[in-house]
């Protein structure tokens, strides 16, 4: 599809002139303000399925332009939604080494250093991810909101091969690890709301997690991923570093966010 960027002429205010649908209602991110939350005791406690992943099975890390992604083999998937959701691949938004904000979600207007989302799509209904992308019952995506303090062991897992996709369109192998130990203790702790791809082009097609609870990464680990990667070829004469590739919160329309906790 058509170029798009975080900033400058082709940045997020200008989405909608190519993809329609980042212009259009139920998109992503959102405040997730106090006003909006409304308890729902019927919201489960998240369960992921085969989400330790043997040494011995190796992982895509790559680096697509817009942000560093790791895909993830079908076997993984979430088990206590109305359908089956099957991951597909897991990526980050960051801010950069100046300003260590660039998370996507905020809450009461809070932006954290980073977040990850969890790419899942509906397999009892759709035959891959490609026919999933655009259907409002076709993605769910978990959100995990990354703020700096201890070192994570589990982000090492690929941090320490960084440097192998700095630019755009490289890749790596790396050993698989237990991802469960890149999400938040607490899976029964978290937001829900109808919303889209937070990128172009903006499909309404994903049910959001966002759990409440953030995990923590180092200030070196933080910087790392600021500061690796470009969004620029190996070959391009100018090197674009790749950094605060969050999209700002959008309007909430009318819409809830269901919570699964009181306090
Ligand atoms: N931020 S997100 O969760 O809404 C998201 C989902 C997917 C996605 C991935 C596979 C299938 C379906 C949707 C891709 C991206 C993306 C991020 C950077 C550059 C390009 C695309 C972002
Ligand atoms: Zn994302």
């Amino acid at each position: 599809g058509a170029k798009w960027t975080y900033g400058g002429p082709q940045g997020e205010h200008h989405w909608s002139k190519h993809y329609p649908y980042c212009g259009g209602t139920f998109q992503s991110p959102i405040d997730i303000k106090s006003e909006l939350l409304r308890f729902d005791p019927t919201l489960r406690p998240i369960e992921v399925q085969n989400y330790n992943l043997s040494p011995n099975e190796q992982l895509t890390l790559g680096n697509n332009g817009h942000s560093l992604q790791i895909s993830l083999p079908s076997k993984m998937h979430i088990s206590s939604l109305h359908r089956r959701f099957t991951a597909a691949q897991l990526h980050f938004h960051w801010g950069s080494s100046s300003r260590p904000a660039g998370s996507e979600h905020t809450v009461n207007g809070k932006q954290y250093a980073a977040e990850m989302h969890v790419v899942h799509y509906n397999s009892d209904k759709y035959p891959n991810i490609s026919m999933a992308v655009d259907k409002s019952d076709g993605l769910a995506v978990l959100g995990v909101l990354v703020e700096v303090g201890e070192f994570n062991p589990a982000f090492d897992q690929f941090l320490k091969f960084i440097n192998g996709i700095k630019y755009r369109d490289q890749k790596v192998q790396v050993p698989g690890f237990n991802i469960r130990t890149l999400l938040p203790e607490r899976l029964d702790e978290y937001y829900r709301y109808d919303g889209s791809l937070t990128t172009p082009p903006c499909y309404p097609s994903v049910l959001w997690t966002v759990f409440r609870n953030p995990v923590t990464i180092s200030q070196k680990q933080f910087l790392s991923i600021a500061t690796a990667l470009y969004s620029s070829y190996a070959q391009d004469s100018a090197l674009m570093p790749l950094h605060s590739n969050y999209r700002k919160p959008q309007l909430p329309e009318s819409r809830v966010v269901l919570v699964s906790f009181k306090e």
